[in-house]
């Protein structure tokens, strides 16, 4: 048996999960993201914060390259994904052991549950290309096995627009699942969802981090889900980074600098719990 000390010695010495250097992307000419350095560490989970407009999504984007930046790197457990804004030979195969979920879902309505599974596996494949060629028995028997991982496979042939908010993005958990992901990124899983679905999928995200040392890196607007579920969070304001250490140590005045203009926004908007001392507005 592998004592967990064995296990934390070999993280500690393995290239990091993800590492970003001098991430700089513009849109029409302004800075979405400047110069932001970060490293996560494999078995890490990590939220992303700050400000709407700040660049949580398009930095979760260049992480698995659905987005390219103008200007410097991003390697996946050591390996270079892209570099100055070139995708590199390996992006394909280094794609695939990243899973991205959204708070939309990004399920295909008509299908299954268990042919969104199924179709996660092939990710690299055209939707129609993949429902023709069919799925074999081992492909299937994966496919419920992530199901029953995320709890709902009960619901595995039902089609996915039956399915509940919270139920559906633990399809689309159990579809990175499929396709083998080390590392998920989530992009405000739970924005979409009521208080008790977000509380369900924040857990399944911690239990595969906990439990399966799947890399988990989310960008999340609840400051009060971010205490709870998180250790570490980056913060970013105007695509820099403005704080990357422990939640204890990200306090209301570091929370108020981060958020900026928009924090008095919150407030106003019943959005107040972000802080822990609204009562500084
Ligand atoms: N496809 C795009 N085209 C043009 N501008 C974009 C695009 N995507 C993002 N931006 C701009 O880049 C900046 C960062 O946006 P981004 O969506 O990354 O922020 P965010 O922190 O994820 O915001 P939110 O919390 O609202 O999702 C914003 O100014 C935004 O308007």
């Amino acid at each position: 048996m592998r004592l967990a000390t064995e296990s934390a010695l070999e993280n500690a010495f393995a290239a990091p999960a993800v590492q970003v250097r001098k991430l700089t992307k513009s849109f029409k000419g302004r800075a979405a993201l400047s110069s932001v350095d970060l490293n996560i560490a494999v078995g890490e989970m990590v939220a992303l914060v700050g400000a709407s407009g700040s660049g949580k999504s398009t930095l979760l984007r260049n992480l698995n390259a659905l987005h390219q930046a103008e200007v410097g790197t991003v390697e996946i457990f050591g390996s270079p994904l892209q570099v100055d804004g070139k995708l590199h030979s390996k992006t394909r195969q280094l794609r695939s052991q990243i899973g991205f979920i959204f708070q939309q879902f990004n399920l295909v309505n008509r299908l299954t549950v268990l042919e969104n599974v199924l179709v996660g596996g092939l990710s690299q494949v055209p939707l129609l290309r993949s429902l023709r060629r069919g799925f074999s028995k081992t492909e299937k028997l994966r496919a419920l096995s992530a199901l029953e991982r995320v709890g709902i496979l009960d619901q595995a042939y039902k089609r996915a627009s039956a399915l509940s908010g919270g139920q559906q993005q633990r399809v689309a958990i159990a579809r990175c699942l499929m396709q083998g992901a080390q590392i998920i990124l989530a992009d405000e899983p739970i924005a979409s969802l009521d208080p008790e679905s977000a509380r369900k999928v924040m857990e399944l995200l911690t239990c595969l981090n906990e439990s399966e040392g799947i890399t988990v890196v989310t960008s999340l607007h609840q400051i009060q889900m971010v205490r709870r579920y998180f250790k570490r969070a980056v913060a970013l304001r105007d695509g820099r980074v403005r704080f990357d250490g422990l939640m204890i140590d990200l306090d209301d005045r570091q929370l108020n600098e981060i958020y900026g203009a928009a924090a008095e926004e919150l407030v106003r908007s019943g959005h107040g719990e972000v802080f822990t001392a609204s009562k500084a507005y």
